[in-house]
């Protein structure tokens, strides 16, 4: 289907680096912090920005120089860009009116993706009326009655009110079996339920690409870092574990003995049990989310609800499933 190889872009502040990925599946998520480069991937593959370097193929054609308009991928843009002049019936006839389509084909396919995008009762209103919500609906109308060979949505809930996200998610994943998708999102969650590819991008690379298990198996310290997972240093190599795979007891037994270098012989299992202190509770999107002190590190982790522990605690600290990296 699409394949990108080495596709650069530069300007003074920012360069986008060989980026290369081929996709498969009809769902793919570009994943990355805040300024990673996403956008500027996904306009390329548009063809609204002109790659510096590298090609953008489609089928095993080669349509890195050729105009957006001879893509045929639809693409929704971050603020959707309706038309404020036009009601939303208009909106979504734009593209068809260049094209030259025909009156009575045109008025199907709206009315039919109207239906299908539950906005037939809406086709009368400008977008300045509409919620969020519609708007994105409208937007994704304007672009799939051009029956796209591949759609392109920029952060496509990100102005969404968190209580329609699910839906949303529902309506995407249904869409992806009629027209394949590439979304871009910082959102892990959304990454996680719609993406069957998943490219990571971090300061302008890909820093990997595969299915969700790149959440079990993050590929270098980079992605396990964007991905919340603790970096540990044991005997000159680095670790990760991710927050739920810290295992915490309270050590109130045992604080004579308690240190915070993983070498204390007093102990029954030295080298499975290391110690830590509660620095108090942290706000990482889990339930109990706890910072602890160890080895110098602040290291995040994840426990019972009704697991009671206050800052200043001694705990002892398990660790389960670490990856090298
Ligand atoms: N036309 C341009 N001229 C100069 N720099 C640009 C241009 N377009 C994008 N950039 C820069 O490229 C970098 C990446 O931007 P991009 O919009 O792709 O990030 P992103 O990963 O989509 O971030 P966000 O999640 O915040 O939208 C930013 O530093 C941005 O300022």
């Amino acid at each position: 289907m699409l394949k990108l190889e080495n596709v650069s872009k530069a300007w003074k502040e920012f360069q986008l680096r060989n980026v290369s990925f081929e996709l498969n599946d009809k769902y793919c998520v570009i994943l990355g912090p805040s300024g990673a480069g996403k956008s500027v991937i996904i306009q390329c593959i548009a063809g609204i920005l002109d790659v510096d370097g590298g090609n953008i193929y489609y089928d095993g054609e080669d349509i890195t120089e050729l105009k957006p308009e001879y893509r045929n991928f639809g693409y929704v843009p971050q603020n959707y860009a309706l038309f404020p002049n036009m009601n939303v019936y208009k909106n979504i006839k734009y593209g068809m009116t260049i094209r030259k389509i025909d009156k009575i084909t045109a008025d199907k396919k709206i009315n039919d993706m109207a239906e299908f995008l539950n906005i037939s009762h809406i086709l009368e209103r400008t977008p300045k009326t509409l919620s969020g919500g519609e708007q994105q609906r409208v937007a994704l109308a304007r672009a799939l009655v051009l029956d796209p060979k591949l759609l392109l949505l920029d952060e496509p809930t990100s102005a969404l009110d968190i209580h329609i996200k699910d839906t949303v998610m529902d309506e995407l994943k249904k869409i992806s079996e009629i027209t394949p998708i590439i979304h871009i999102t910082h959102d892990f969650v959304e990454a996680r339920t719609l993406g069957e590819n998943i490219a990571i991008v971090i300061d302008g690379e890909l820093n990997d690409f595969g299915t969700k298990d790149i959440f079990k198996n993050p590929k270098n310290e980079r992605v396990a870092k964007f991905l919340g997972y603790n970096i540990i240093s044991e005997n000159n190599s680095k670790l990760a574990v991710a927050p739920e795979n810290v295992k915490i007891e309270k050590a109130d037994m045992i604080t004579n003995n308690i240190n915070n270098n993983n070498n204390n012989n007093n102990l029954d299992n030295p080298i499975s049990t290391k110690y830590g202190i509660v620095n108090g509770y942290i706000d990482f999107g889990y339930y109990k989310s706890v910072s602890i002190s160890y080895n110098n590190d602040n290291l995040k982790c994840i426990c019972d609800e009704d697991f009671e522990i206050k800052s200043g605690d001694n705990v002892s600290v398990n660790f389960e499933n670490m990856i090298n990296i």
